[in-house]
């Protein structure tokens, strides 16, 4: 067993003239609980789709990303079997990247599809045990009274819940969670965080999980790495992260990452010490 989950060396990514990710060096260790902080273009989305092989670093750079161990990329060329480690990668997008025009049971069991025969997917004829495994999984977040329906009849933070309910059937042992509360409301985005936390702790689920609201991060993320213009800038305990540390690392941009009165959180609630680092709400 590897205790280092996720491992980045020296990855860079330019899209044209934009350098997207200037050398970004990140370990992540099993059954953590890291959010990926920072404003708009920052650099999240794509350190994030570079974990899981979406994107390819520079090519002839030095970058480098392995998950469980795995080389995922290397140089900017994708390992060959890439599919293997993607299979126990979960991926959570703030589009909720659901089939819109199926069920949400299929969508679900969609979780299962490395580990059935293509027959089976194709026809939609999947084993009874993987069928339970799927309401269960409906069932632990709250939305198995949806499972029949179509997935795009669903709000934005059941679909959320939805995703998360796939990330369980596949027995993901990594989630990547790119910005998954940016369009829900307050208590939507309380409910999807509250998950993902429930998975990290009780199964030992390593996720990572971009935010664009700081409080969230206090409430739910022991850890935060912080991004500006494609750097790390901060790597360390999300309690450390004071106010003026923030206004030190994003200036103007600050504003940006507080949308939330904290207060309103659950989590904060047991993390007392974090609200006092915390800014008066707007
Ligand atoms: N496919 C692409 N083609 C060209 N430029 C891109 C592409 N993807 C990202 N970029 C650029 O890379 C930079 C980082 O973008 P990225 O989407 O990773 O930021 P982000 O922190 O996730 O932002 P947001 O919070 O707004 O989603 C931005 O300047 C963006 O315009």
């Amino acid at each position: 067993m590897h205790d280092t989950v996720i491992e980045v060396r020296g990855l860079r990514k330019t899209f044209g003239d934009c350098c997207a990710l200037k050398d970004v060096d990140l370990t992540v260790r099993r059954g953590e609980m890291v959010a990926l902080l920072g404003a708009s273009g920052s650099g999240k989305s794509t350190l994030l789709r570079h974990l899981c092989g979406l994107h390819r670093g520079d090519e002839g750079s030095e970058s480098r990303v392995a998950v469980l161990g795995r080389l995922v990329q290397q140089a900017g060329r994708l390992e060959r079997d890439v599919r293997r480690t993607r299979a126990a990668i979960a991926t959570i997008f703030q589009q909720f990247n659901l089939v819109d025009r199926l069920p949400v049971m299929h969508n679900v069991l969609a979780g299962a599809f490395n580990r059935l025969p293509l027959w089976r997917t194709a026809l939609r004829r999947f084993p009874a045990h993987e069928l339970e495994a799927a309401w269960l999984a409906l069932q632990r977040v709250g939305i198995e009274r949806c499972a029949w329906q179509r997935a795009s009849t669903l709000s934005g933070g059941q679909q959320q819940r939805a995703a998360i309910s796939r990330a369980i059937v596949q027995r993901a042992q990594v989630i990547l969670a790119d910005e998954p509360i940016a369009s829900l409301d307050p208590e939507s985005s309380r409910k999807v965080m509250e998950l993902l936390a429930r998975l990290n702790q009780e199964q030992g689920t390593t996720v990572v999980v971009s935010l664009h609201q700081v409080d969230f991060a206090f409430a739910y993320c022991p850890r935060t790495v912080a991004l500006r213009h494609g750097q790390v800038v901060y790597d360390g305990p999300t309690a450390q992260l004071s106010r003026q540390r923030l206004m030190e690392l994003y200036g103007t941009q600050t504003e940006e990452l507080f949308s939330h009165r904290v207060g309103a959180l659950p989590g904060a609630a047991s993390q007392p010490a974090l609200a006092g680092a915390l800014p008066a709400a707007a």
